[in-house]
């Protein structure tokens, strides 16, 4: 039986456009995620992504459906539910260590300032950033900007951390190290994470299940890939397991072509029961939002679900 600690069941998101038409980005998407995991989104520009994480955190509304986290539905923003966003979102006035204790205070108002503080403390020693408690965000890099979010985001210990592209404006050697200390601390606390990302790579180092999204208006949750490498994989050898390059294939293969005909081509689509790939294992696997069996793709074999 899967733990849906975290199951989104059914939702639509549908804009009125220009002339009374109405435009749906996205149509009867289901998925569930266990506690502790941490997923990926991709898909490409304009498939709703961002809709779906702002649904998650309670900035946005479904037109149709519901989100349950923890056995129950949201409605609005909770602190149980952090995001991190790709520009940091934070107090210009507020130093790192005031930026960290107000998301603190707002969720224990009746901690005294002495506790405020050595709590945001212990998140700002966490992300890297003890000596500089005392910086405004004018006198951060952007990595170190990004910490604090990160920091700010851990510090309400959130039930679900939502990060959207976190790292996409970050230079190649600060990506690297934040992503590292991101997958660190989600092991280490046992973190639920949901994570949009473009990059191929970042999600294969960071993600337990990968959510493959067509492209839009009218996207669908295609694939959820299983990730088969090890839990405890590192960056520097990630790339010569012997799955590595079937899993980044099958990505890249359904970004570049699948994504696009993905609706046309499987038009016995079941939204509910969506394929679980799992990468090079023999047999049956199990839809992720049902209990329907589906079919494995090996690698080897053309990409898609060609048993
Ligand atoms: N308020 C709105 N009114 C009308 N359309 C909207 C509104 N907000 C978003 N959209 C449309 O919804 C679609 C999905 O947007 P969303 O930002 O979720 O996509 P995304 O997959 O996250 O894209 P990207 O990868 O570029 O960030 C887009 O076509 C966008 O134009």
């Amino acid at each position: 039986m899967t733990d849906k600690f975290i199951s989104i069941e059914g939702i639509a998101k549908r804009y009125p456009g220009a002339g009374g038409v109405t435009t749906t980005i996205f149509e009867n998407l289901w998925l569930s995620m266990a506690r502790g995991e941490f997923a990926c989104v991709i898909g490409h520009s304009g498939c709703g992504k961002t809709t779906v994480l702002n649904i998650l955190a309670g900035l946005d509304a479904p037109s149709e459906g519901a989100v349950i986290v923890d056995g129950q539905a949201i409605s609005g923003t909770s602190l149980d539910r952090a995001v991190i966003f790709q520009s940091h979102a934070l107090l210009p006035w507020r130093t790192v260590l005031g930026n960290v204790a107000y998301a603190v205070s707002s969720k224990w108002r009746s901690w005294d300032r002495a506790k405020i503080k050595a709590h945001a403390q212990q998140f700002i020693d966490l992300v890297g950033l003890s000596g500089s408690e005392h910086k405004r965000p004018s006198e951060l890099s952007g990595g170190m900007k990004q910490r604090v979010g990160i920091a700010r985001a851990l510090s309400i210990t959130p039930k679900m951390m939502l990060m959207d592209e976190p790292f996409s404006a970050l230079d190649a050697l600060t990506r690297g190290t934040l992503q590292d200390e991101v997958r660190r601390i989600c092991l280490e606390t046992g973190q639920t994470a949901f994570m949009i990302t473009h990059d191929v790579d970042e999600a294969i180092y960071l993600a337990d299940k990968i959510f493959l999204m067509t492209n839009g208006p009218g996207a669908v949750l295609a694939e959820v890939v299983e990730n088969p490498l090890p839990r405890d994989r590192g960056r520097t050898d990630l790339h010569r397991h012997p799955l590595y390059y079937a899993l980044r294939n099958h990505i890249i293969d359904f970004l570049v072509t699948r994504s696009k005909t993905f609706v046309a081509e499987t038009p016995d689509h079941d939204p509910r029961n969506v394929p679980v790939v799992q990468i090079g294992k023999p047999g049956l696997t199990i839809a992720s939002t049902g209990e329907e069996p589906r079919q494995t793709w090996m690698p080897g074999t053309s990409p898609g679900l060609s048993a």
